[in-house]
């Protein structure tokens, strides 16, 4: 017990953000809104601590959360979009209301249920409560107000809320274990914590969340079979959770479990409500079990609010508003059933909406909303600088990249059998016409498709964009960390790659220069790969980006001088010589490949290497210089690609 008591106090010292702690003195002086919260919290705290044997009431104790307020008025959102009108036929621009002056509140130790039918508003209404709807888009138009115990939220919120999305966003190679511990290393201040407390902290959410018995199994990915959707679902919630979210806001929870997985994960939401955390999810059809752990239920449909209030009181409020829920039906479904349009027997939505103001319910919220918090928080930003995060950052991409067969080890296998395959079919080049044709042709091979080979980790990187986004919109870390660490990361495997790649190609055919060609080839794969990195950033989804990445390639390919000598290719595709990385790179390998031959063996055409470099306008070309190009278009891409997840990749919409 002693030792219980002491994980407690690390993961209380170990608390990421500093708030005023109400004592029970200042509990007790709270307004009548409170002691609903505080009995409620204490009640169920004394019953997890009752069998204290069970490691989950100790780590539900050690998640110390501070209460928090969250409320939003009067929250409406146009978009602006075209359609055709029904009565001329013709398209037109109309402003489209999805969210139509929507206020709620919900206080610490409540859960409310954000439900409604599909298209209904309830992802947007999230999205709004998160600060996730960027309102300055054209076309858009973005009004209310969003209170954090009273204040305006602010850049703070991301302290205090964690959000949860729908979407699974997890790097696949990591255990559970690993995950969480590179959550708690990111998110928890080093300053202020060891890594023994980190590790205890990123255990306890662990216990909360019912994760013990994976604390092993990998993610998972089409490779290998890692957790269950249950189990994938409980760790996104976890890794937010590491941080103690005082706010934690979740999109669809439940979406594609089975009813038993749906109420296990409810069930873990209503245990965090119960100690403090201010819990707000969407859901689209809960069932019955699930419907029991709601605190309060909020019922959207066109984006109209149709009723907020306590969850319990919801069968009474629609039985006296003309819509009496029948016996033994789960009362969510009946809801769903009015409020969805797309189907008969739906209710009138704008009455509801209307009548919902005027009735005791909505005067209750409005009187809640105008009422002052009593329970204060002051969150300041306390996160890691930014070495510390490259430090975390860089230790995380290199496991990823090695242990992730997508990234490293299937194109390892890749390049070795194709690698094998050159270094065969171009067996101890001898220096006859012939074997010069075979020279050019195998160095334009190896700068055209060895760099194309690089297209295949596309699928890769948009998973990893996924997780990116999800970690930067929850206020994780520093853009430049994470580039500067993914990058530097790459590096080592790109490496390995060329290392082998040149070793089978240069050693069997026994061409010159082993070293400037591995320099060569290593400098082309990190361009090619920080391209990757760039179209992985602007593309809606990988076959489009595998897509343009060939195109880009293909037309690179044409254009690097070799199909056509610099001299001959038309003046209207010339930017494309010098824009394609690819001319340097097969520039270098020409000149580094001819430059020290001094005669062929019966050839009429080039009496030496130089003529041929001659042929191909490349001689007096130092190969130093363009691999420095190839050095620069690498790191220029990089910060393209930093400077569009920067600019582009904020999570809001
Ligand atoms: N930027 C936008 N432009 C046009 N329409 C939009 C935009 N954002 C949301 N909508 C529309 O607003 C409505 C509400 O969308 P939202 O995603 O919030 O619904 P939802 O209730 O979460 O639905 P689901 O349960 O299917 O996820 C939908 O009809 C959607 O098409």
């Amino acid at each position: 017990m002693a030792e219980a008591h002491a994980r407690m106090q690390a993961e209380l010292a170990t608390s990421n953000l500093s708030y005023s702690i109400p004592t029970n003195e200042a509990q007790s002086q709270m307004s009548p809104e409170i002691p609903q919260y505080t009995q409620m919290q204490e009640v169920h705290r004394n019953n997890l601590l009752r069998g204290a044997s069970s490691a989950n009431s100790l780590a539900y104790k050690a998640l110390h959360i501070n209460p928090v307020t969250l409320s939003w008025k009067d929250l409406t959102y146009d978009v602006r979009v075209s359609r055709k009108n029904p009565q001329t036929g013709q398209s037109e621009v109309i402003d489209k209301r999805i969210l139509d002056s929507i206020s709620g509140i919900v206080r610490p130790g409540e859960m409310l249920a954000i439900c409604g039918p599909s298209g209904g508003g309830k992802t947007t209404l999230l999205d709004a409560i998160a600060g996730r709807i960027d309102p300055n888009r054209k076309g858009r138009k973005f009004s209310g107000d969003v209170l954090v115990n009273g204040y305006p939220r602010d850049d703070t919120f991301s302290m205090v809320a964690s959000y949860v999305q729908q979407e699974y966003a997890l790097q696949t190679p990591f255990t559970v274990k690993e995950t969480m511990a590179y959550a708690a290393d990111l998110l928890i201040p080093h300053s202020e914590s060891t890594r023994e407390e980190r590790r205890m902290r990123a255990e306890n959410v662990i216990h909360v969340l019912g994760l013990d018995s994976c604390n092993n199994t990998i993610v998972g990915d089409v490779f290998r079979k890692g957790l269950s959707g249950g189990q994938l679902r409980r760790l996104s919630i976890a890794v937010e959770l590491v941080r103690n979210p005082s706010i934690l806001l979740l999109d669809e929870p439940t979406s594609g479990l089975d009813s038993a997985a749906a109420e296990n994960i409810m069930g873990h939401l209503s245990h965090l409500a119960k100690m403090g955390t201010t819990v707000v999810c969407t859901i689209h059809q809960p069932p019955s079990e699930v419907w029991a752990n709601f605190d309060k239920f909020c019922l959207l449909s066109q984006g109209k609010c149709l009723y907020f209030g306590a969850a319990s009181d919801s069968v009474d409020y629609f039985g006296r508003m003309g819509y009496p829920c029948p016996g033994l039906s789960n009362p969510a479904d009946f809801f769903l059933r009015l409020a969805n349009t797309d189907f008969e027997g739906h209710a009138d939505i704008q009455a509801l909406a209307t009548g919902f103001k005027t009735q005791p319910e909505g005067m209750a919220l409005a009187a809640g909303l105008a009422r002052p918090i009593d329970h204060q928080v002051h969150p300041h930003k306390k996160t890691n600088g930014f070495l510390v995060q490259l430090m975390i950052l860089s230790h995380r991409a290199f496991f990823n990249n090695a242990r992730n067969p997508g990234i490293f080890l299937v194109r390892l296998i890749m390049y070795i059998m194709l690698c094998a395959m050159i270094g065969f079919m171009f067996w101890d080049l001898q220096l006859g016409p012939s074997d010069i044709n075979s020279r050019i042709t195998m160095l334009f091979y190896v700068a055209a498709f060895l760099v194309f080979m690089s297209v295949a980790v596309l699928p890769f990187f948009i998973v990893e964009r996924a997780v990116f986004l999800r970690e930067r919109a929850n206020g994780w870390y520093m853009v430049p960390a994470y580039v500067l660490a993914t990058f530097l990361m790459s590096l080592p495997g790109l490496f390995i790659i060329s290392l082998v790649s040149t070793l089978l190609v240069v050693l069997p055919s026994g061409l010159n220069g082993f070293g400037v060609f591995l320099v060569d080839l290593f400098l082309s794969l990190v361009a090619a790969e920080a391209f990757m990195c760039v179209v992985a950033s602007v593309v809606p989804h990988y076959i489009i980006g595998i897509a343009l990445g060939a195109a880009v390639y293909g037309f690179f390919m044409l254009c690097e001088g070799f199909m056509k000598i610099k001299d001959d290719i038309p003046d209207y595709f010339i930017w494309g010589y010098y824009i394609a990385f690819h001319t340097y790179s097969f520039r270098a390998f020409m000149v580094n490949e001819f430059e020290g031959i001094k005669y062929f063996v019966n050839s009429p055409q080039f009496a030496d290497g130089k003529a041929v470099l001659k042929f191909y306008n490349m001689e007096d070309k130092p190969v130093w210089k363009d691999l420095v190009v190839i050095a620069g278009y690498a790191i220029g891409l990089q910060l393209i690609f930093g400077t569009i997840l920067q600019v582009f990749h904020k999570g809001k919409r």
